[in-house]
């Protein structure tokens, strides 16, 4: 039916078909919810049917968490075919009631959803009309139509829906990033689309929609893929409050199977909150630092220079130091991690120990026998040869430890060596069971201990900014360059999960204990009335166990944030390029599969430990088995912001193409002399109070950031500034990812010599306003800005 032949006008006609999709979108949501409701309260039954319960739950929850995300803008899209069908394109799939008919609503990730996001009229994919709808609570409230199979709109070509486009890239910032899938393009949506294997590496320059695109991957491959839904998708990001201001994002397109964090994160346990100097992380995370690494656990195996006593009772059995080596050697021979190979190194020793005090026995039965025969002659000295070996634990004088391993005397002598706590402490002292955390602070705190691991392999002076004052090391201690180390560490030394499994085991025990109290109650009231079956009947403690068991039924996500060694369907990486190689290793481990998509732009690099070249972090791992793609268009800088930016980004890589402005609007960036906190706090309030909505945000060079904050007591700044305030202060390197509608950069000449990436981190600054930028000096430009800007005065 064409709108002509309705009679009403397209909105109506739009509101009316919006109605029923809610309609049909409050059905579903209330079945789900009502299933939901009925698994979560049954309970018991088999094993099978138990883990059947907890993945039927797990679905439900995630269906009505994408019915629930889908209240917003449920319904933004159109498309009418030439061959006369019609789709409505949305959040998510609404089947109609009869199961045979067409979808009332396409998932904006079907595949005949796609030509929604790529028809042009250069090559419409037989779509005549495109409309964009846009709507507000359950109210539609325009439309944006394009016809495609008519004569091609050479205005419109490279966009698809501009007038929704540019509505969406002009709003007002509210310090959280919103989906952008009603109004993705062409090149945005190849990308997300693309193939899920292999490493995808996105090089774009500032607001070409990387963040925004891998995130809108993530949620189609979760869509797509029930192996990447299973494992869940890692996103990982530069900082905590980048996160945040992402954080909405997934959750709004109804996808719970995220884990966002960023490096510092990725190690249960620690929290990464102590800073250090640029040098000592960029020392970190070097490739070498895994040989160093991996050195300084081989230090911890053992042997000792000299011959090492171990006192067993009253003997005292010594180790050579060729013993502890050949121990040392057979343990590492198993190639298995330090704390389970170090199974191997006390049995080693404990078998050495017992054979030592087995021969310290025979050669004191044989000495005994020697002098009665010179005594006593010809008596019978077997006796009392004997007597004395079984007075030892011998029953048998002829059958030595190191003779028959498995006699009874062997394993009693064993068992005594097993159980002495001075065999324990020796075996602690040359093949100690490790944590990570403990290896690197122990490493860390002792100077001689770092120069024996990091021989040949780091300078003095590079082994000096390693080293930390006594006192760090606790959970607090840590840095985010610490954590890819203690990464590695876990990685080498392993867990002996022995001890965990036999607690495990013995909370079972404990378990079926219970159950079998509650059974011996049941039976202690059974009636004498025969027909009456009790709970004793029918179960047996085991499986009362069982069934009381309680479910698990954390999401993928919150399952895979305490697991150190969970492995991802799929990573994402944003910001990549700020990636040190040690931390490349960490989720390369996370991500056995490679299936990753690295969005970044090496342009931005602001961490000294981060890349030049996509290149230099992948080859170790993929080799030159990753693709590359390149988004070219600027949606959040306006073209008057980009073109002051161009001399400094060639000056950063010459070869770099800036992305093309999506938009201009209006007002030239301008710059003024502010050379206080206070001056800047003036500015800032003036161009706070020219805004009616949106976010206005003052960069400095780090260092500053805290007396510019101290000027403007009303602005959020800190560590984690909260970006949902009218003003914030941040740091240059705070700013990374972030966008606000007003940005004044502040002393842009102290940003770019505040660190050796000082330039990339002025260029991350100059990028993030979506309306206005400012720059406040003390007197002098960098000459890369010079000629751009005008004057304030001016304006
Ligand atoms: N297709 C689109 N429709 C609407 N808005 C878009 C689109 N693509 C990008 N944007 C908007 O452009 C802005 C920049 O996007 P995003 O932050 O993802 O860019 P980026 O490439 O990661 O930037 P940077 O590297 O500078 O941090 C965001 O506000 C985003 O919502």
């Amino acid at each position: 039916m064409s709108l002509a032949d309705t009679g009403t006008t397209d909105l109506d006609t739009e509101q009316d078909r919006l109605t029923r999709l809610y309609t049909r979108l409050d059905e579903l949501r209330g079945a789900t919810r009502s299933r939901l409701a009925e698994v979560a309260a049954q309970t018991g039954g088999t094993a099978q049917a138990r883990s059947e319960r907890d993945s039927a739950f797990t679905e439900y929850a995630s269906r009505l968490s994408r019915f629930d995300a889908a209240e917003h803008g449920l319904c933004f899209g159109r498309l009418d075919l030439s061959d006369g069908g019609r789709h409505y394109i949305g959040r998510v799939g609404l089947p109609s009631e009869d199961a045979d008919a067409d979808p009332m609503l396409l998932d904006w990730r079907a595949p005949a959803a796609r030509p929604f996001y790529v028809a042009t009229s250069a090559a419409p994919e037989g779509v005549h009309r495109r409309r964009h709808i846009v709507t507000r609570d359950r109210r539609v409230v325009s439309l944006d139509d394009e016809v495609l199979d008519g004569a091609p709109d050479a205005g419109r070509e490279q966009l698809s829906g501009a007038a929704a486009l540019l509505a969406a890239v002009n709003s007002s910032r509210t310090g959280r990033m919103h989906d952008i899938v009603a109004t993705l393009q062409a090149e945005q949506d190849a990308i997300i689309r693309s193939d899920q294997t292999g490493v995808l590496v996105v090089q774009g320059g500032p607001g070409t929609g990387k963040t925004a695109v891998a995130l809108h991957r993530a949620a189609y491959l979760l869509y797509h893929s029930g192996r990447i839904a299973s494992r869940g998708v890692l996103v990982v990001g530069p900082n905590t409050t980048f996160l945040r201001y992402i954080g909405q994002v997934l959750p709004g397109l109804g996808e719970t199977s995220v884990l966002l964090s960023t490096v510092g994160e990725l190690f249960p346990g620690v929290v990464a909150s102590r800073s250090e100097p640029a040098a000592a992380a960029a020392v970190k995370g070097r490739p070498v630092m895994a040989q160093v690494v991996a050195q300084a656990v081989r230090n911890r195996q053992g042997p000792p220079g000299a011959p090492f006593d171990v006192r067993v009772g009253d003997d005292v059995v010594t180790l050579e130091p060729e013993f502890w080596t050949a121990a040392a050697d057979q343990a590492r021979e198993t190639r298995r991690p330090h704390n389970r190979a170090r199974s191997t190194f006390v049995r080693l020793v404990v078998d050495e120990v017992a054979r030592q005090l087995a021969a310290q026995a025979q050669g004191l039965a044989d000495r005994l026998e020697a002098e009665s025969a010179e005594l006593l002659g010809g008596l019978d000295l077997d006796g009392a040869a004997r007597g004395d070996l079984e007075r030892l634990g011998f029953s048998d004088s002829g059958s030595g430890a190191g003779e028959d391993p498995y006699s009874e005397t062997a394993l009693d002598l064993r068992a005594i060596a097993a159980s002495d706590p001075r065999v324990a402490a020796a075996c602690e002292a040359l093949w100690p069971r490790l944590t990570p955390q403990r290896l690197l602070s122990q490493l860390f705190h002792d100077p001689e201990r770092l120069a024996s691991a990091a021989e040949g392999l780091l300078t003095a002076e590079e082994q000096a900014l390693l080293v930390r004052p006594a006192g760090i090391g606790s959970p607090s201690g840590w840095t985010v360059a610490d954590v890819p180390l203690l990464d590695e560490a876990a990685q080498l030394l392993g867990e002996d999960d022995r001890a965990v499994k036999a607690r495990a085991s013995q909370a079972r025990d404990e378990e079926i204990a219970y159950a079998q109290g509650v059974l011996d109650v049941a039976a202690g009231s059974r009636t004498e009335d025969k027909e009456v079956l009790t709970a004793t009947d029918l179960i047996d403690a085991r499986r009362l166990a069982e069934r009381s068991r309680v479910a698990d039924r954390r999401t993928v996500a919150e399952r895979a944030a305490v697991d150190r060694t969970w492995t991802f369907g799929h990573v994402i990486v944003d910001e990549a390029q700020e990636l040190s190689p040690m931390a490349w290793r960490v989720l390369m481990r996370r991500c056995p599969t490679r299936s990753m998509t690295l969005v970044g732009d090496v342009a931005q690099t602001s961490s000294p430990g981060g890349l030049d070249s996509w290149g230099e972090a992948l080859d170790p791992f993929v080799g030159d088995r990753w693709r590359l793609t390149r988004l070219s268009v600027n949606y959040r800088t306006p073209a008057e912001i980009m073109a002051v930016t161009v001399p400094l980004l060639e000056t950063l890589d010459a070869d770099s193409e800036p992305p093309s402005a999506v938009r201009e609007v209006g007002v030239p960036p301008w710059e003024c002399v502010a050379a206080s906190p206070a001056e800047v706090a003036a500015v800032a309030r003036a161009e706070r109070a020219g805004l009616d909505a949106g976010r206005v945000a003052v960069i400095t060079p780090d260092a500053e950031a805290a007396a510019v904050a101290a000027a403007l007591p009303e602005a959020s700044s800190g560590a984690d500034p909260d970006l949902t305030a009218p003003m914030v202060v941040l740091g240059a390197t705070q700013a990374k990812g972030l966008e606000f509608d007003v940005v004044l950069v502040v002393d842009p000449v102290g940003m770019i010599e505040a660190s050796p990436r000082g330039r990339n981190d002025l260029y991350v600054a100059l990028t993030r306003a979506t309306q206005r930028l400012g720059v406040l000096h003390r007197g002098r430009l960098p000459v890369e800005l010079e000629g751009g800007l005008v004057a304030r005065s001016e304006l």
